[in-house]
C-alpha cells in the first residue's frame, strides 16, 4: 500500500476514494480504522472516513492520529489528510490541530493546504476560497448549520487554527508548472512556514500541483489535489500500473430509498426537483422528533408503505431560518443528532425489509447511516457526478450506497443517481 489517507468525513472520504480510484489507484475506503483482516494484497491505497469535523479538536486529534498509526503500520508511505472543499471547520478547529499532529507524527515540517476542486466550483485565488464564483464568506456555507463560514481568506482561517506560519503559493507560481511550484514550496519552508495554501482554478493547476507534491510526505486538501497524484506516483514507479474503474456498479437486487439530511443549496434544490417529479416525500424535522410526534418506525412504515419498484425520499433539509429556530429550542448538535439518529434508524428497519440501494444526502447524515447499518468498508463503484460515485458495502450488508457531500450533485442528481447501477 502506498498512500493512506485520514478523511474528515464520510463522503469527503468517498470523494477522495473516487478521485484517487478515478486517476488509477486501486482504492478501499473504510469507516473507521480498518479492520485487522482487510485484504490489501491488491490494494494502492486506503481511505479511512472518520466523522471527527465538527467534534472537539483534541478528539479529532486522537482520531486522526489513530488512523494514521494504522495506515502507517499497514504500511502506508504518504499520508493524505482530506477536508472539506469548502474548508469547514471553526477557529478552534479541526484542520489546523490535525494538520499539525500528523506533521508532527511524520517527523514533517511542512506540507501544503489546498481544498480546490474546479469541477465543483471551488476554486483558490490570492489565497482566497470562492465557491461558484462567490467567496467563500458570502456563499451558502455562511449559514451552514454546523460550521458556518464567514472568511474566504484561508491564510487567515488556517492561521487561527494553527501556532505555525502559514504562507502562500498563489496563481503565478502555479502558472509556471510543476517544477516552479516545487521551488515555490521550498521558498515559503524556508521563510519559516510550515503550510502553504496553494491557489488553483483549474484541473490543469491541481494536477501541476500533485506532481509538485508527489514527494511530500504529508498532503491536505480536498479531493481535487489528490488529481496529479496517481500518475506522479506512477512515473516515480511507486506504483506498478494505473487501473481503470468500472462504468456500472453491480448492486444487490432490492428496494430503493432516498435520505436527505444535508441543509445545503444543493440538496435543497435536488429534494425540489424530486418532489417535482412526483418522487413520493417524508418530510422530518428535528422539533416533530424531540416531541415524539415522529419516530424513526413511522417513517420506515411510511416508507414501506410506497410502491414496492417505486422511488420515496425521506428529507429533514430546511432553509437558514427554520434550522436556525430548530436550533434555538434544542441547540445546534442536538438538532443534529436528532435527525442523524432518526435517519441512521429508518435505514435499518428498510435495510432489515429488503432495502439495499440508499441515496444519501450529506456528510455527517452519510456517517450516522453508514454507522447505523454497520457497514466497515467500501468498495468505489462509477461516478454519478463530480464526487459522489456509488459505493457496494463490504462486509456486514450487501447494500449500494450513494453517498451525496451536500453541496454536490447535478439538481437531478436524486432521480438520475439509479441510471449508473447495472
Ligand atoms: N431541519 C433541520 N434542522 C436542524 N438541523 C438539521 C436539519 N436537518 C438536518 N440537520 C442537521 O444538519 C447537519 C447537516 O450536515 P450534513 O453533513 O449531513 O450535511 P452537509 O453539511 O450539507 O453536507 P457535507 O458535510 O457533505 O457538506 C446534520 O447534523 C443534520 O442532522
Ligand atoms: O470536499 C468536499 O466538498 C466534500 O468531499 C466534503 O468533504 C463534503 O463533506
Amino acid at each position: 500500500m502506498l498512500l493512506g489517507c485520514i478523511a474528515d468525513d464520510l463522503t469527503g472520504a468517498t470523494d477522495l476514494a473516487l478521485m484517487l480510484a478515478r486517476e488509477g489507484l486501486r482504492t478501499v475506503q473504510t469507516t473507521g480504522l480498518p479492520a485487522d483482516d482487510l485484504a490489501l494484497d491488491e490494494v494502492d491505497c486506503v481511505v479511512v472516513a472518520l466523522k471527527s469535523r465538527t467534534i472537539p479538536a483534541a478528539e479529532a486529534v486522537e482520531l486522526s492520529l489513530a488512523a494514521a498509526d494504522r495506515l502507517l503500520a499497514l504500511g502506508a508511505k504518504r499520508l493524505f489528510f482530506k477536508y472539506c472543499s469548502t474548508f469547514d471547520s471553526t477557529d478552534a478547529g479541526n484542520i489546523g490541530p490535525v494538520a499539525d499532529a500528523l506533521l508532527d507524527k511524520l517527523g514533517a515540517s511542512f506540507t501544503i493546504a489546498c481544498p480546490a476542486f474546479p469541477a465543483n466550483g471551488r476554486t483558490i485565488e490570492h489565497g482566497l476560497l470562492y465557491v461558484n464564483g462567490a467567496p467563500l464568506a458570502e456563499s451558502s456555507m455562511k449559514d451552514h448549520p454546523l460550521t458556518p463560514m464567514r472568511d474566504s481568506d484561508l491564510v487567515a482561517v488556517l492561521g487561527r487554527q494553527t501556532e505555525r506560519k502559514v504562507g502562500l503559493v498563489d496563481a503565478t507560481d502555479v502558472a509556471k508548472g510543476a517544477d516552479a511550484i516545487r521551488a515555490a514550496y521550498a521558498r515559503e519552508e524556508a521563510a519559516g512556514k510550515s503550510y502553504a495554501i496553494v491557489d488553483a482554478v483549474k484541473d490543469e493547476d491541481l494536477r501541476a500541483i500533485g506532481a509538485a507534491s508527489a514527494d511530500l510526505p504529508l498532503i491536505t486538501g480536498g479531493s481535487g489535489v489528490a488529481m496529479g497524484l496517481p500518475a506522479a506516483w506512477a512515473k516515480a514507479g511507486l506504483v506498478a500500473e494505473l487501473s481503470t474503474p468500472a462504468a456500472k456498479l453491480d448492486a444487490p437486487e432490492g428496494r430503493r430509498v432516498i435520505l436527505a439530511g444535508s441543509c445545503s443549496t444543493a440538496t435543497r434544490g435536488q429534494v425540489a426537483a424530486a418532489r417535482e417529479a412526483g418522487v413520493p416525500d417524508f418530510k422530518v424535522d428535528p422539533l416533530a422528533i424531540a416531541s415524539g410526534a415522529i419516530a424513526a418506525e413511522d417513517v420506515a412504515k411510511w416508507v414501506i408503505s410506497q410502491k414496492a419498484d417505486g422511488l420515496a425520499m425521506v428529507w429533514s433539509s430546511a432553509d437558514p431560518e427554520e434550522v436556525k429556530a430548530a436550533q434555538a429550542e434544542l441547540g445546534r448538535d442536538a438538532a443534529g443528532a436528532l435527525v442523524e439518529h432518526l435517519l441512521g434508524d429508518v435505514a435499518v428497519i428498510l435495510a432489515d425489509s429488503g432495502f439495499t440501494r440508499f441515496v444519501v444526502a450529506g456528510g455527517e447524515t452519510s456517517g450516522a447511516v453508514v454507522q447505523a447499518l454497520k457497514v466497515s468498508a467500501l468498495a468505489i463503484g462509477p461516478e454519478i457526478d463530480p464526487g459522489v460515485p456509488w459505493t457496494l458495502g463490504l462486509g456486514g450488508r450487501s447494500v449500494a450506497l450513494a453517498l451525496k457531500s451536500g453541496n454536490f450533485g447535478a439538481p437531478d442528481f436524486f432521480l438520475k443517481a439509479w441510471e449508473t447501477l447495472a
